[in-house]
């Protein structure tokens, strides 16, 4: 284990960390990190999708240092700063609506999803809310009591209706199925007690799992004929992850409220909810903490933003999601231990099985390639339930020749598995999920 990572072990609470291996960094440039050791690690994990820009992006830094350097104030609460109104406007212009928008900024997905769910309740005077299973959307109380992640295990917010995610369980009920589900729940329920259905567009920690054509759409077509407020949870994968800006416009749909976070700030805390003005205006003093809509987080937000449209960020991430996944696909056919791949452009997931290829169970076998990926210079974590799905979800900026790269460390981690050489407890002392 590294000095830093020893001096880590003794400093940063075990409340904040999610370990996998001893992974310790002092730097990073494009997709691709700098260990304490000296070694270059190929970052597949883009920091859980903050990094959207990879590490170190010229436009990145440019605005930050410059925003930096002559700070308009630090905070949206009780000033209006020129970084943080002219985010808004671009937010407002990336999600257009006939009715007027306001944009809340705020730093992290969870305070974001926290506050929408909060400013629904508020504008609506309705307390339910539609959730699903498997869904993460934050590690605060409000966020834990709608989400459906194990590791939220929490007290479930009075008046939640849980469903099933569509494709989560092989064995599970149909779209169709769990749309008649819904219908039967608002039926008991009364559609007026609820305030908003929250989803994700592809259920990330909870599987990478991908919802069937028409899903969302039918999903939002029915909370539109209840009068129940839709709240599409982009965090991890919005702004062009997915190979379109907005994951939702696969399903040709335009939910009530987008939440944007992780790659909004290209690694630095920020995030926005986008919503109706009267839901976002329904109180003053109601969800605010003191820095949120920071001029130089929200420098970062416009830099990113502007490189996503001046590099194609978009059209970039179908295009290498493409070549990522057809180079999985093609390690599939040699490597049994790949149950499944599924995502959309640069949102992979990457199931794992164990017992064909050894004695492990699945999770031993994803925590075994894990630990040996990052001793070979490769950065990916995993999701899901059973915590068996290699989570991919580089950089937007990643280069064909890093993916290239990737594919070759992940093909040895791969071998190294099939032929023993992982040492299976190895990772024990990494906890995971
Ligand atoms: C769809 C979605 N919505 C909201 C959140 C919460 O965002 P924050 O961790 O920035 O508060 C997340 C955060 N996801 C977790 C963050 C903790 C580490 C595990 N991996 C994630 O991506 C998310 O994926």
């Amino acid at each position: 284990m590294s000095g830093l990572y020893a001096r880590d072990a003794v400093s940063v609470a075990g409340l904040q960390k999610l370990r996998f291996f001893p992974q310790a960094v002092v730097g990073g440039k494009g997709a691709v990190l700098r260990a304490d050791d000296g070694r270059a690690l190929i970052d597949l994990s883009a920091t859980w999708g903050a990094a959207s820009l990879g590490y170190g992006h010229p436009a990145l830094v440019a605005a930050v240092s410059a925003a930096v350097a002559d700070p308009a104030g630090a905070s949206v609460l009780s000033a209006a700063n020129s970084q943080a109104t002219a985010l808004a406007e671009r937010l407002i212009a990336l999600f257009p609506s006939e009715q007027p928008q306001r944009v809340w900024l705020g730093h992290s997905g969870s305070d974001a999803n926290e506050t929408a769910i909060r400013a629904v309740r508020r504008a609506t005077g309705r307390q339910g809310i539609i959730g699903f299973a498997g869904a993460y959307h934050g590690c605060t109380l409000g966020t834990m009591a709608v989400s459906g992640h194990p590791t939220l295990a929490s007290d479930k917010a009075a008046g939640l209706i849980q469903l099933p995610y569509p494709g989560a369980d092989p064995h599970g009920p149909d779209a169709g199925g769990i749309l008649a589900l819904l219908e039967r729940n608002l039926a008991e329920a009364g559609p007026d007690t609820i305030a908003a259905c929250i989803f994700e567009p592809i259920l990330s920690d909870g599987g990478l799992v991908v919802p069937p054509t028409g899903f969302l759409a039918g999903l939002d077509a029915l909370c539109r004929q209840h009068g129940i407020l839709t709240i599409c949870d982009e965090v991890k994968v919005g702004l062009g992850r997915t190979g379109r800006m907005h994951a939702f416009e696969h399903e040709g749909f335009r939910p009530d409220i987008l939440v944007l976070g992780k790659g909004l700030g290209g690694g630095l805390p920020l995030s926005a909810v986008i919503g109706p003005q009267w839901v976002m205006d329904c109180a003053t003093s109601f969800a605010m903490q003191t820095l949120h809509g920071n001029p130089v987080c929200a420098a970062a937000g416009l830099a990113v933003l502007d490189t996503i449209v001046a590099e194609s960020l978009p059209e970039e991430a179908a295009r290498k999601g493409e070549t990522l996944m057809a180079g999985l696909n093609d390690l599939a056919l040699r490597h049994p231990c790949i149950r499944a791949i599924r995502g959309r452009g640069l949102a992979i997931g990457v199931e794992i099985r164990g017992a064909e290829t050894t004695l492990l169970s699945d999770a031993a076998a994803t925590a075994g390639l894990m630990f040996r990926a990052h001793e070979r210079g490769l950065v990916v974590y995993c999701v899901g339930p059973s915590s068996n799905v290699l989570e991919l979800t580089p950089p937007l900026t990643i280069t064909d020749h890093d993916i290239g790269q990737a594919l070759s460390l992940l093909d040895d981690v791969i071998l190294d598995l099939e032929a023993g050489r992982i040492d299976e407890t190895a990772p024990a002392e990494f906890t995971g999920w």
